[in-house]
């Protein structure tokens, strides 16, 4: 499958679509902040975002302290954001409310 990166149109209707996510000042990319009750729970979340994320064969850059996770998402492969990263973060906001 080749990997297009998202047209400027297509990133804007991602960005209404990602109400919680960001772009990143001066790269594309997007970023979202959760919070979590303890690291128990952040570290449960990162637990099934991996399994996601293999199996999706594209990965998170993400930062965690404690009940805090700093999740950024990009496509390497174009330098830019594609639809696996829009997959990735409506995964991550659909896991993130249960
Ligand atoms: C070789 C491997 O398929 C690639 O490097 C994948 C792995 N995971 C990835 N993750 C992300 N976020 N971007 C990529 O371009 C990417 N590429």
């Amino acid at each position: 499958m080749t990997l297009k990166k998202l047209d400027a149109q297509e990133q804007a209707d991602a960005l209404t679509t990602l109400k919680e996510w960001s772009l990143v000042d001066g790269r594309e990319a997007i970023k979202r902040t959760l919070v979590f009750k303890d690291f128990n729970a952040a570290f449960g979340f990162m637990t099934r975002v991996a399994l996601y994320a293999d199996k999706a064969d594209h990965h998170p850059e993400w930062f965690n302290v404690y009940n805090r996770v700093e999740i950024t998402l990009a496509t390497h492969d174009v330098q830019g954001l594609s639809v696996r990263d829009v997959n990735l973060a409506k995964f991550i906001d659909e896991i993130y409310k249960q």
